[in-house]
């Protein structure tokens, strides 16, 4: 099989990148140079906490929107992140105190507490309110009836009350997404994935550009589909600025801005729902675990690393649609890869090997994806590919704090449907053993 790598996709290795955690490494890659006020709805989670960071870092005036909602999906499973991250006051602390910066931080249900999220609106008058407050985990979405509903209905609903308390406060704020490459499916697409819309004929000869047909793999991905229809509504009928960010998958823990307190510490998922495919093999790596390939590890993804995630929603709150202009999409990765290469690479660098399981997915065995990123490229990102140097970055963190590892949540717990539960029932979450 050919690694299905994208020769549309513009990237940069990592050692020819010369990354360091440091501040300059975060040089702005921004075509705007304005500071904005930036509200960040999910300013808590492993995407929201480092871009908060790192647009404060760039002197915007960050205010975090939050209501711990991933904090207590770990109590209700029975799990932590690998990395001891602290309470949002200990963390805005902290930030105040290595950088000088203010953010605030206000616990608020996106989903809930509308008529709050209207004042709040009203009262800071953002320039751009970015939004990650969703239930952002396959599995978990998959897990069971509660975990479907509750996702659609808190990421359905969070992305409707934002657009209609953006509507009834009045304030011209540009509404940033984040979306995900999933919109898209991963089946073989036959062809470069573009940016968002695509080209059809209609039947009767009639020549459209169209959203991209929607073809979600987890309920979870539904959602996104969802959200990316009341972003086109909203838009067409209230001129809302809008911009879609369809992101891979994100690996890496911390980033220049978190690095410099251990206060600031990003959180890492490791369990089978909410670790996200390359930061599980690396952790897995590290303590010896051999690693949890799904099925023959046939498909292949998109990935960014953490920092640029954080650089993306920058050029995206620096280069909002004009009003009346339809939702502006990025695709918003560095690279495509399979993920049975993604697991040699681990493999090769640490010794452990890769075990392959039954998989618990109701996924294509095997799939090509090629996808546009030009957009970033055009504004600037040149992005971190998946490089050895970097992953020692996550196996220091890993071998930091692996003490704190709890084996039993290293085996996938959440099944698509019953089938691929009794194909997975000899899986058992007790035959895993660490190396502390
Ligand atoms: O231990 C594992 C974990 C995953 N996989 C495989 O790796 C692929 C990716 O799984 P993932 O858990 O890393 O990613 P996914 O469930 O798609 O979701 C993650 O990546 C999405 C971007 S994307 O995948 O849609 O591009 C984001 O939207 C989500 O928030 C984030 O949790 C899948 O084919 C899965 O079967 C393994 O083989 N072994």
């Amino acid at each position: 099989f050919t690694t299905g790598f994208a020769p549309s996709v513009v990237t940069k290795s990592a050692s020819a990148f010369s990354f360091t955690l440091n501040a300059e490494a975060a040089a702005a890659t921004t075509n705007g140079t304005d500071k904005k006020k930036v509200i960040i709805l999910g300013g808590d989670g492993f995407c929201g906490w480092p871009t908060s960071l790192y647009l404060s870092d760039q002197g915007h005036d960050v205010v975090i929107v939050d209501n711990l909602s991933r904090r207590n999906i770990d109590t209700e499973l029975g799990c932590d992140s690998l990395t001891p991250i602290q309470s949002p006051s200990v963390r805005v602390q902290a930030w105040k105190e290595v950088s000088g910066k203010d953010i605030k931080f206000v616990n608020l249900d996106v989903a809930k507490e509308y008529d709050l999220l209207v004042q709040l609106i009203k009262e800071e008058q953002p320039d751009s309110i970015v939004h990650f407050a969703e239930q952002r985990a396959a599995p978990y979405s998959m897990k069971n009836s509660k975990c479907k509903r509750y996702t659609v209905d808190n990421n359905v609903s969070g992305s409707n009350n934002l657009c209609c308390a953006v509507i009834d406060s009045e304030v011209d704020a540009h509404i940033v997404h984040l979306g995900t490459m999933g919109v898209y499916g991963y089946g073989t697409s036959g062809g470069e994935i573009p940016e968002g819309y695509i080209d059809v004929i209609l039947p009767g000869g009639r020549e459209q550009n169209i959203l991209h047909p929607a073809y979600p793999g987890s309920v979870y991905h539904a959602t996104k589909c969802l959200d990316a229809l009341l972003w086109q509504f909203y838009q067409k009928n209230d001129n809302l600025r809008v911009t879609d960010l369809h992101q891979g998958i994100v690996w890496g823990t911390n980033t220049p801005q978190t690095i410099r307190d251990e206060r600031l510490i990003n959180r890492f998922d490791y369990d089978g729902d909410y670790g996200t495919v390359l930061n599980r093999f690396l952790m897995q790596g590290a303590m010896g675990v051999p690693l949890t390939v799904y099925g023959t590890g046939g498909q292949t993804r998109a990935f960014i690393h953490v920092t640029d995630t954080a650089r993306c929603i920058e050029i995206a709150i620096n280069n909002p649609p004009n009003a009346g202009e339809r939702v502006e999409i990025f695709n918003q990765i560095a690279e495509t890869r399979r993920v049975r290469d993604v697991a040699e690479m681990v493999a090769k660098q640490t010794g452990v090997e890769a075990n392959f399981l039954p998989n618990p997915r109701q996924e294509a065995a095997e799939n090509e994806l090629d996808v546009s990123n030009k957009k970033f490229c055009n504004l600037g990102l040149d992005p971190i590919t998946l490089d050895e140097e970097l992953f020692s970055e996550v196996t220091e963190v890993v071998n930091k704090y692996k003490h704190r590892c709890d084996p039993t949540k290293i085996l996938p717990a959440s099944f698509w449907n019953k089938k691929r539960a009794e194909e997975c029932a000899t899986l058992d979450p007790t035959s895993v053993k660490v190396e502390v």
